[in-house]
């Protein structure tokens, strides 16, 4: 559905050649997917995302949307192409002298649509994103999730087939993003529109995206399905990002003193399920004091980080087989500490 081919933008200063914001990117989102783009301030996340609407113009590489070659495009056709991609941004972007419904509105008469369209279409669109009751509010009288939802409604309005999301929910607290969320997987689902978003949150893609990409210094340096990712981060970069939103860091009141074999251990899919360290407490003798742990579901399949100490009485060598037995049986196994 959209190509990147060997992206790069490079924002020169005067006749410096400056900064590369993207740096030879590549990646293809499939059609009807949630697709995350994920990394630290500055990565060059937005400024790859706006290339996909030629907001941002791409030094070099191709951008093709759906089979048409976007980077090419200028003047009506790119006026044209624009109404197929609505875009949805973290501080909403709204026409603060109009009402909710003229917002909506005028996203649709830019297209062409006529009067009687409009009419018909607006409290359609304000009912998808739950704010028949709002039509005629002016944006300073909305909460920021509200704000947000005439954001969605605004970008959905003309039908389009990708919907880009520039940190759509960094201004909202916790529950107003979560409901955010909820409609932007709810829109992906009930009219296929193909979702590309960015966050620096992984939480935020767990949430609803299918496929990541990470990026760091203008590069994608890891992608793949969300769950793979967050299971088996390969790059230094996605392994903080996930570790910092697992947070598994241990008291260091804890640390000091400990006896025996202290374990993280990674339980993926069926393994999550399986009980595991009561099989080694009976198996081997060994005590198990598990100090911290998760189990994350993402899509519907679990991921649980749990840390663990193992510890034996009189035979130590049976800590040994019992940490060798979780390893035949779990995803990953660190061990951090004896
Ligand atoms: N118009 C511009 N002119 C010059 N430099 C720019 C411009 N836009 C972005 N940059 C630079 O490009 C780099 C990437 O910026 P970009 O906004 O794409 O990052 P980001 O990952 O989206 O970060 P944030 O989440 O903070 O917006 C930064 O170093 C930024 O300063």
């Amino acid at each position: 559905m959209i190509q990147l081919d060997h992206i790069s933008v490079d924002f020169p200063q005067g006749k410096q050649p400056g900064a590369r914001a993207v740096d030879n990117v590549s990646l293809h989102i499939k059609r009807g997917e949630i697709y995350g783009i994920v990394g630290a301030s500055g990565a060059g996340k937005s400024t790859l995302l706006r290339t996909i609407n030629l907001l941002q113009r791409p030094s070099t590489g191709d951008v093709i949307v759906n089979g048409v070659r976007v980077s090419e495009l200028s003047g009506s056709g790119l006026r044209r192409q624009r109404q197929k991609i609505g875009m949805i941004f973290q501080h909403f972007n709204l026409m603060f002298t109009r009402t909710v419904a003229a917002n909506v509105a005028f996203s649709l008469r830019a297209a062409g649509k006529s009067s009687a369209d409009i009419a018909s279409r607006v409290p359609e669109i304000l009912a998808l994103v739950g704010l028949t009751d709002k039509a005629t509010a002016f944006p300073a009288q909305l909460s920021g999730g509200q704000k947000q939802r005439v954001g969605i409604a605004r970008a959905i309005a003309n039908q389009p087939e990708v919907l880009l999301c520039d940190e759509p929910t960094s201004a909202l607290d916790l529950e107003t993003s979560a409901s955010i969320l909820t409609l932007l997987k709810e829109i992906n689902l009930r009219l296929g529109i193909t979702i590309v978003l960015i966050s620096h949150e992984m939480t935020v893609i767990k949430t609803i995206c299918d496929r990541v990409a990470v990026m760091t210094g203008g590069k994608v340096v890891e992608e793949g399905a969300v769950f793979d990712i967050f299971a088996t981060p390969q790059h230094e970069f996605t392994r903080q990002l996930v570790s910092h939103t697992f947070n598994l860091e241990l008291p260091p009141r804890l640390m000091q003193d400990l006896r025996g074999t202290l374990l993280k251990i990674l339980f993926v899919g069926a393994s999550a399920e399986q009980p595991v360290l009561s099989d080694v407490a009976t198996r081997f003798g060994v005590s198990v004091n598990i100090l911290h742990g998760k189990i994350e579901y993402i899509g519907h399949r679990a991921l649980g980080l749990l840390v663990a100490l193992l510890t034996h009485p009189s035979q130590p060598e049976q800590v040994a087989l019992a940490v060798a037995y979780i390893q035949e049986n779990t995803a990953r196994v660190e061990v951090l500490h004896g």
